[in-house]
């Protein structure tokens, strides 16, 4: 069972997130502009993450690179999605870059995985809200740092669980 998360980041805020995530779940880190098509392929799990930019887009490395993404045969793939955003500042498109990967990896078959609630959020709209649901883990290190460190611990947690991943001490 091998796992590996793939992120884009700006300003350094959803690497660090990146980095904890990666190491709560044993996995490989990559960086988008060094990935691969095969990297998105090759392992059981695949975990992206983006911070949103603009109003409501990708970060600029996954947008100059998403056709390595496009590319990739996700059929079936087990895919979980985090991203960082500002609820305060951005409200409309809080976390958006979320729900832009979830659209074009369930477009080609993924399946998502490790869903949040949207409880203790407040926010007006979020492209990353489904069904009452955020459709991965959403981060405000803008205005919710301090909430971070458990939201990540429980996501990791709940995919250890969903994913039956061979970890037994977790790291987040
Ligand atoms: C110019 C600019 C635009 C942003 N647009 C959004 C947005 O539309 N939605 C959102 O949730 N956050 C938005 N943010 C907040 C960032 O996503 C957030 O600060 C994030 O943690 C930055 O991650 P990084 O350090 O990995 O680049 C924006 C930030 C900046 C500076």
């Amino acid at each position: 069972m091998n796992v590996t998360v793939i992120f884009g980041s700006e300003s350094g805020t959803t690497k660090a997130i990146a980095k904890r995530i990666a190491a709560g779940l044993q996995a490989k880190l990559l960086d988008i502009t060094a990935a691969k098509t095969a990297d998105f392929e090759q392992c059981d799990l695949l975990v992206l993450g983006s911070p949103t930019y603009g109003i409501g887009d990708l970060q600029t490395d996954w947008e100059d690179r998403i056709g390595t993404l496009r590319n990739a045969t996700l059929t079936g793939k087990r895919v979980a999605l985090f991203g960082t955003g500002d609820q305060a500042t951005y409200a409309d498109s809080f976390v958006d870059a979320i729900g832009i990967l979830h659209d074009i990896v369930v477009e080609k078959g993924a399946v998502i995985v490790g869903h949040t609630s949207i409880e203790g959020y407040d926010y007006v709209a979020s492209l990353a809200e489904r069904d009452g649901r955020f459709v991965g883990l959403a981060l405000d290190e803008d205005g919710q740092s301090s909430k971070t460190e458990k939201r990540i611990a429980a996501w990791i947690d709940q995919l250890v669980k969903s994913e039956s991943l061979p970890i037994t001490a977790l790291s987040a």
